[in-house]
């Protein structure tokens, strides 16, 4: 039996709905399938600001870096809008990324039959749509120095940098090529290599990382026409490899693809430590404590977990398999909700997936005796 540590971080609003359901999902595939998973907890975001004075205590990092997997909700809220810079929410998130070196984010998009009429894209447009964002989490202009507010000649002023060392820009694009040769063999390398020297020195990393790469084809994008194109016709990508706040926002637009920003899952991957697993969605100040939330894309990051952090792929299918199964059975969380359709809150959700994932063990259990 194996023994797995999780450590796990809800964090603000919604992000304790929905964390709460996906370990429950894991739970049932402990059960299901005979792992142990050991959940520790830790606080991140506001809620570590106000019991701890700080939006990552060294306590969580410790316990983090000593798990063989994290799990994450969501940071921040109205709260804590107005705080210093180094007393914001997401500053937590930004460090815990840092600190554990999570340089490459993966966030697959991928569209589900029984939600075609969740998405306000056309069938013919987002019809089996299937494409990885791979987004460059560890620099860029959420990590440049200088970051600041300044007096210049008299009129107050503000800095943002731009920063990216080659090696950097490198390692994502070379992840990128190994994940397109497993897929359709496609790289679109997103920039804004007509206005910035970062993307120009970008675009040359990503020709020279090709060249190892004879089988896969490379694309330049620039990012504006990119944000288009991902509404035009998405079915052209297959990997996507962006900077930092590129990956941002194109990330949250694609989502839509899908129906809701509720649906997509992430993974957040280091070299060598544990990597860490979030939905690509914030904290919905709008939706907290109300039961509402769509917890489906925190189940398929924990999902990613068991594939990637665990090697579990029949374990991971089976969680991706009961939720197709849940959705094409009519259940729906406000988000993707249709008419006809039965509108379930979170916790039915989770309740939903868990019964699909614990019946289909039942029905092998019985076909193992009759076959
Ligand atoms: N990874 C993170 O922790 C993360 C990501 C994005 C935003 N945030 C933070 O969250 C706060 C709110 O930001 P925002 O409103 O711009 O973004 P958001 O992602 O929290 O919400 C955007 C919209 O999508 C909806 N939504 C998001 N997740 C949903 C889900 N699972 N089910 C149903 N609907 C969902 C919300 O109700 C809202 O209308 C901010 O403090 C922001 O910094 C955190
Ligand atoms: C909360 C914020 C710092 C974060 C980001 O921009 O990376 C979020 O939007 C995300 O997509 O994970
Ligand atoms: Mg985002």
């Amino acid at each position: 039996m194996g023994e797995y540590r999780i450590a796990v971080l809800p964090g603000d609003g919604i992000g304790k709905e929905v964390t709460k359901g996906a370990v429950e999902i894991l739970k049932a595939i402990g059960d299901r399938f005979h792992h142990q998973f050991h959940f520790s907890y830790g606080l991140i975001g506001g809620e570590a600001i106000d019991q701890e004075g700080t939006p990552l205590p060294d306590q969580t990092l410790e316990m983090c870096k000593k798990s063989d997997a994290v799990l994450l909700g969501a940071v921040g809220g109205p709260k804590w809008d107005r705080n210093p810079p180094h007393l914001r929410p997401e500053k937590g998130l930004l460090q815990i990324r840092k600190e554990m070196n999570l340089f490459a984010n993966l966030r697959p998009v991928k569209f589900y039959e029984s939600l075609v009429d969740s998405s306000p894209l056309k069938p013919t447009v987002i019809q089996n749509v299937d494409f990885m964002i791979v987004r460059e989490l560890t620099g860029g202009l959420y990590f440049g120095k200088p970051s600041e507010r300044r007096v210049e000649q008299g009129e107050e002023a503000v800095v943002d940098t731009l920063f990216y060392k080659r090696e950097e820009i490198k390692r994502i694009i070379e992840a990128a090529f190994m994940l397109a040769k497993r897929r359709k063999k496609k790289v679109t390398s997103v920039d804004k290599a007509n206005v910035l020297e970062s993307s120009r020195m970008w675009r040359e990393v990503a020709e020279e990382v090709a060249k190892r790469f004879p089988d896969v084809e490379l694309e330049h994008m620039l990012v504006d026409n990119a944000a288009m194109q991902l509404i035009r016709n998405p079915k052209q990508f297959d990997v996507i490899v962006t900077e930092n706040m590129f990956g941002d926002i194109l990330s949250d637009e694609a989502s839509m693809l899908t129906g809701s920003l509720g649906m997509l899952p992430s993974a957040s991957l280091s070299m060598t430590g544990p990597a860490l697993y979030e939905p690509i969605h914030g904290s919905a100040p709008d939706l907290a404590g109300q039961n509402k939330a769509n917890p489906i894309a925190t189940i398929l990051s924990a999902a990613m977990m068991l594939r990637f952090s665990f090697g579990m792929n029949e374990e991971a299918d089976a969680i991706e398999k009961a939720v197709e199964q849940v959705l094409a059975a009519g259940y729906r969380t406000a988000d993707v909700a249709q008419a006809g359709k039965r509108v379930v809150s979170t916790s039915e959700m989770v309740s939903e997936i868990k019964a699909a994932i614990l019946d289909d063990a039942a029905i092998e259990n019985i076909m193992q005796v009759y076959v």
